[in-house]
């Protein structure tokens, strides 16, 4: 079966979020409901054709944000033959709509929902949408943290369907994440996994850590916990954590609830606080 984790996005008219007030943006997290992505706040990219995108996550502060998450939706026939002008810029994509193109030095890949390519920085890539219908995907970049000694990871292309998720240690599998690298592999400094609870499943403490998270609902609904606020989240939603924002959450069904989360792993922290001189 495909899934289409997209057709909510959008579904909403903009009275409605006016009613329920849910985008929030405070210093340890902001929530952008589905129903604010919207025509007005659609951005264009450098040599991208027939291409639109949201952008829902950037570097922000100055202080130690680490990423970029977008979404993008390209009509039939458009995309890009220079999709990235950084060098230093590794990249995700993961499909949540319709059917993707992805030119790799290695040849040409076709994704569809589930469809997840890690993309290591300096790589010459094009990506296009030979289909009949638009495609959407999500694109996370990050500035590639190299260490000396370590070679640059590579290419990935896989799809959720063939992974086992691997369940959280006590729970039964209710609490399962979906890895499309292994965590040993520390030539990767950035993470994207698909948490899923099962309807009641919880996330039972205030996990709080140095690691900042972009989380973009696929599937389902939940109460969030994001600092001191529970919150309530659906398919189509995206939160911005800081890092050390506390979070937990307790999934509502009926279906399962499952996200698509981003991380920063893997590598040393600065030695000192950012602007400072000495
Ligand atoms: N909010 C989350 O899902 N966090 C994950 N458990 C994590 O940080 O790995």
């Amino acid at each position: 079966m495909q899934r289409n984790y997209y057709s909510s996005l959008g579904g909403h008219s903009p009275q409605s979020d006016l009613l329920t007030g849910r985008a929030v943006f405070t210093e340890a997290y902001a929530v952008i409901p589905k129903g604010v992505m919207q025509d007005i706040v659609t951005s264009f990219l450098p040599f991208w054709n027939d291409t639109r995108c949201w952008i829902i996550a950037r570097p922000l502060s100055g202080f130690a944000e680490t990423f970029s998450q977008y979404i993008m939706e390209v009509a039939p026939g458009g995309g890009s033959d220079r999709p990235e002008q950084d060098a230093e810029a590794e990249g995700v994509l993961f499909v949540v709509d319709g059917e993707i193109e992805l030119t790799l030095p290695s040849g040409k890949h076709v994704l569809q929902p589930g469809g997840y390519a890690f993309l290591p920085p300096g790589l010459k890539w094009s990506l296009h949408n030979r289909s009949g219908a638009h495609a959407r995907f999500h694109w996370i970049r990050k500035a590639y943290e190299a260490v000396d000694g370590l070679d640059h990871p590579q290419p990935l292309i896989l799809n959720e369907k063939d992974i086992t998720p691997a369940a959280m240690p006590g729970t039964e599998g209710r609490w399962a994440t979906t890895r499309f690298v292994d965590p040993s592999d520390l030539r990767h400094d950035m993470h994207v996994t698909i948490v899923t609870l099962q309807p009641g499943a919880v996330i039972p403490f205030a996990e709080t850590h140095v690691m900042e998270h972009g989380l973009y609902v696929l599937e389902g609904k939940a109460v969030y916990r994001l600092n001191q606020d529970w919150v309530e989240v659906e398919a189509g939603d995206f939160m911005w954590l800081r890092a050390f924002c506390p979070q937990a959450c307790y999934a509502g069904g009926p279906g399962p609830f499952r996200y698509l989360l981003y991380k920063d792993v893997n590598r040393h922290m600065a030695l000192r606080p950012f602007g400072s001189r000495h």
